[in-house]
């Protein structure tokens, strides 16, 4: 691609994230002051006609400055005091911040389960499209208080992408302390080189990314880049920008090459698929053999029985399982029509077998095409 950041001046709809990294100093809470600047940054966009979400962390840092903790606690029961402690301030900051500029702000406090319920999932996304026809700019953030270690997104980088898929937005930007993607991280190689633009998908960049990660912030690089291939997958272009800049944002809206810029190079997946392929904990495993796992991937055909080789976990009817070929790998993820104990009674059989194995049928494929997505 000649210059993919020019791609960005035709964009409408973005969703900005602000990281722990940026928005804490160590020991001091919330940097106030950095979000009075973002806040003018943003409106500066929103003057240019972009429509923003913005999705920030922050409050556990800031709960812990106003509760008079030192270190970040452990403890989830303490995390989440904190988080909702910290989230007063957090808003408050931002709405005032944003006041100045005319700008109402709304708060939306996410768990990994609302999204997870197809009912929940579509009411937040109806809330903030309607937020955004009000021109209200929606301030999202996990609700910490309530989410357990199980459910939690734990990163905003994933909270962040999922919002980007929820909007449908062009442009997903994570704001962080660094440029961008680095060949190795920064912080441990001063020679380390930034990367300019690459596919989302492109395997490489998962060593560039590896495991380390700052200070304060949750997730990494690793968890950037997973968020910029799940935003992929609805179609949005991600950067990986860093927030200490002042001026980067509006470079960034007018075609300057800052940040990693890393663009979707798969086909878009339909709303429900991407709902399923991200938003629910997989209750089970089903091993496919080679046969049905190509005709799934090349024909988007449904799963028989007769293609299934082991059946793990415990599930129940419409519940999500993981599909896996025979070596392990990941291929697909959808609803099951059986429960486990009935799927281990017609794995490896035809669909004709169902009636005499079950005493029963209630469809003949044990994963049907609508409900199945594939992810590998
Ligand atoms: N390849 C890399 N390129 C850039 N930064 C990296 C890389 N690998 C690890 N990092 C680390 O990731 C940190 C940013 O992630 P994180 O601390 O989770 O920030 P945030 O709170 O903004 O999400 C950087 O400060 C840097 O130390
Ligand atoms: N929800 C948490 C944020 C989690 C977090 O730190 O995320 P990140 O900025 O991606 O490292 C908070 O507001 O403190």
């Amino acid at each position: 691609m000649e210059n993919p950041h020019q791609q960005l001046l035709s964009t409408k709809r973005w969703v900005i994230k602000i990281g722990s990294a940026l928005l804490t100093k160590p020991g001091e809470g919330l940097d106030v002051d950095r979000i009075r600047w973002l806040s003018g940054e943003i409106a500066e966009l929103r003057s240019q006609g972009k429509e923003i979400v913005l999705v920030t962390s922050g409050s556990v840092a800031a709960g812990m400055q106003r509760l008079g903790w030192r270190r970040r606690p452990h403890a989830l029961h303490q995390l989440q005091a904190a988080a909702s402690v910290g989230q007063m301030g957090l808003i408050h900051a931002y709405a005032t911040a944003c006041e100045q500029h005319g700008i109402h702000t709304a708060q939306i406090l996410l768990t990994h389960s609302d999204l997870a319920d197809r009912g929940r999932h579509l009411n937040a996304r109806s809330a903030l499209h309607t937020l955004l026809e009000m021109g209200v700019l929606p301030v999202v953030n996990e609700n910490d208080a309530i989410a357990t270690d199980e459910i939690r997104f734990g990163d905003n980088d994933t909270l962040a992408a999922m919002t980007a898929n929820l909007v449908e937005a062009d442009v997903l930007v994570i704001l962080t302390d660094q440029d961008g993607l680095f060949d190795s991280d920064p912080r441990l190689n001063p020679n380390a080189r930034m990367l300019a633009a690459s596919a989302a998908s492109n395997p490489n960049l998962d060593d560039m990314a590896g495991d380390s990660k700052g200070e304060l912030g949750r997730g990494g690089m690793a968890t950037k880049l997973a968020a910029a291939r799940r935003a992929a997958r609805s179609g949005a272009t991600t950067v990986i920008l860093s927030g200490k800049h002042p001026l980067n944002l509006r470079h960034l809206a007018a075609g300057q090459g800052v940040g990693t810029l890393l663009w979707p190079d798969m086909k878009p997946i339909k709303a429900r698929q991407q709902w399923l392929a991200g938003h629910l904990i997989p209750k089970g495993r089903l091993m496919l053999d080679d046969g049905a796992v190509a005709v799934i991937k090349q024909q988007g055909r449904s799963i028989l029985p007769v293609g299934v080789r082991q059946v793990d976990g415990q599930f129940t009817r419409g519940e999500l399982v993981l599909c896996t070929d025979l070596q392990g790998h990941e291929v697909a993820r959808g609803l099951v029509n059986y429960s486990a104990d009935e799927a281990v009674r017609i794995m490896g059989q035809p669909s004709q077998a169902i009636q005499s194995l079950l005493g029963y049928v209630d469809e003949p494929e044990l994963i049907h095409r609508d409900n199945l997505v594939v992810t590998g």
